[in-house]
């Protein structure tokens, strides 16, 4: 069954919430409640009761790992890591401390001090009076992590997932380290920077001794009313995206099934680019320029030849370079939940340093993403405009089971 995005509380929003309602709300043992419980779920209550996005609480524990088909929120750091430890038990620690955190920040809660006024705060005080803004934490593991120079460092070569690798180069390539690869990494995402950032911040922290930032990447992209994101070049992006409800597309397209190991079933693997995108250049080309690259019109987002956005593509009509006819001829499908990023400004040029963080979801990279690289690389308008410097691919397990930590079914057995 598909993750349920349910609104529960944590002890802190319903004080506040009771307060603001001016109700003797009773706070369960546990703490938590669910939304609809206190307002009787209507749109109405809700909204009577200061319900926004950033209230709502994703869960951490599911079938599959959220933050993969969770409609987007507006922020994310996605941060790679290397391993600085060669002992299993410690990365088998670090995974706890993780899904400890990880649960306990989702729900918009923060480490507790007990009383010792001569240590370091557990928690880091960024987040404390913030909500917890669909924060979803995604985990995934990078060939590196299975095997490194021949080696099986932690003794679980045998469970390396069928896809995972580092993406081949392409001609047009010019990444450039740090952000290349990495043995494993996390993606945080929500609706508030601060919130996601004091969620990677202190897994950045709870890593120390076992594990070292290796390149981390901050991005924005706004969904005004569910409605197609658009990125820096102006257009709709993500519009041929399964609906984050089509449960049936989702198993087509992006988890992984009976022919990976067990603690992949449910899982997928996460492809990250990250294309600078050349902003003046683009800015400077006409409106037709502009459409041909993508194949689809700039404000409405339709494809060519049709009116509406969701309108089906006619390849007949698709310029032979464009973005959107090569992909599709391709006919594959994978799930995209890419970022825009800016980065101050590029030492090289003196424009400003920005672009796409690209991230696709996939149950089978080698069939549905790498051919689909292949041919964008050689063909596509687009890459006037773009350049790719940043590349990965990480595994990531399937969802996590209340009572057990972070791909425990890899890490034991
Ligand atoms: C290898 C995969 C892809 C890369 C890399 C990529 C980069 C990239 N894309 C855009 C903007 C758009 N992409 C759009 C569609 C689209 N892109 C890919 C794949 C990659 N894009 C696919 C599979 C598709 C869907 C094709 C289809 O079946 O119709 C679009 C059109 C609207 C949409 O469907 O989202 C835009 C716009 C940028 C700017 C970019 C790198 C910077
Ligand atoms: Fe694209």
């Amino acid at each position: 069954m598909e993750q349920t995005e349910s609104k529960k509380y944590s002890r802190r929003d319903l004080l506040k919430l009771s307060l603001a309602a001016g109700a003797g709300m009773a706070i369960s043992a546990s703490g938590i409640g669910t939304f609809a419980a206190i307002t009787g779920g209507s749109a109405k209550s809700e909204a009577a009761a200061g319900k926004s996005r950033n209230t709502s609480v994703l869960p951490f524990y599911g079938q599959h790992q959220a933050g993969i088909v969770t409609p987007q929120q507006t922020y994310m750091y996605l941060a790679a890591f290397n391993l600085t430890t060669g002992s299993r038990s410690s990365v088998i620690q670090l995974y706890k401390t993780w899904t400890a955190l990880g649960a306990q920040m989702s729900m918009g809660d923060t480490a507790e001090d007990k009383g010792n006024d001569w240590l370091p705060p557990k928690d880091t005080g960024e987040a404390l009076d913030l909500q917890p803004s669909r924060l979803t934490m995604t985990f995934g593991f990078g060939p590196s992590f299975f095997s490194q120079n021949g080696v099986d460092r932690f003794g679980v070569l045998e469970k390396m997932p069928k896809h995972v690798k580092d993406i081949p180069p392409f001609p047009r390539d010019d990444l450039q380290q740090p952000f290349i690869g990495g043995d494993i990494c996390i993606q945080v995402c929500a609706d508030d920077q601060q919130v996601a950032f004091h969620a990677v911040r202190n897994f950045i922290k709870t890593a120390v001794g076992t594990a070292e930032l290796k390149w981390m990447q901050s991005g924005f992209i706004s969904t005004p009313d569910g409605e197609t994101p658009r990125n820096l070049f102006g257009f709709k992006d993500g519009t041929a995206n399964a609906s984050p409800e089509d449960v049936h597309a989702h198993d087509e397209i992006v988890w992984a099934g009976e022919e990976e190991p067990d603690w992949m079933k449910g899982g997928t693997y996460m492809a990250c680019r990250k294309i600078k995108m050349f902003l003046e250049v683009w800015d400077r080309s006409s409106l037709k320029e502009q459409e041909d690259t993508f194949g689809r019109k700039k404000t409405s987002g339709a494809p060519y030849g049709k009116v509406k956005e969701h309108d089906t593509v006619d390849l007949a009509q698709q310029p032979s370079t464009s973005h959107t006819g090569l992909a599709k001829r391709t006919g594959q499908q994978i799930y995209r939940r890419a970022y825009s990023y800016t980065d101050g400004v590029d030492a090289k040029t003196g424009y400003v340093d920005a672009g796409l963080m690209f991230i696709s979801y996939q149950k089978n990279p080698d069939r549905q993403l790498l051919p689909m690289l292949e041919v964008l690389s050689k063909q596509d308008k687009l890459n006037e405009y773009t350049k790719h410097v940043g590349s990965a691919m990480f595994a990531c397990a399937r969802g996590i089971q209340k009572g057990e930590y972070i791909a425990q079914a890899l890490l034991e057995g």
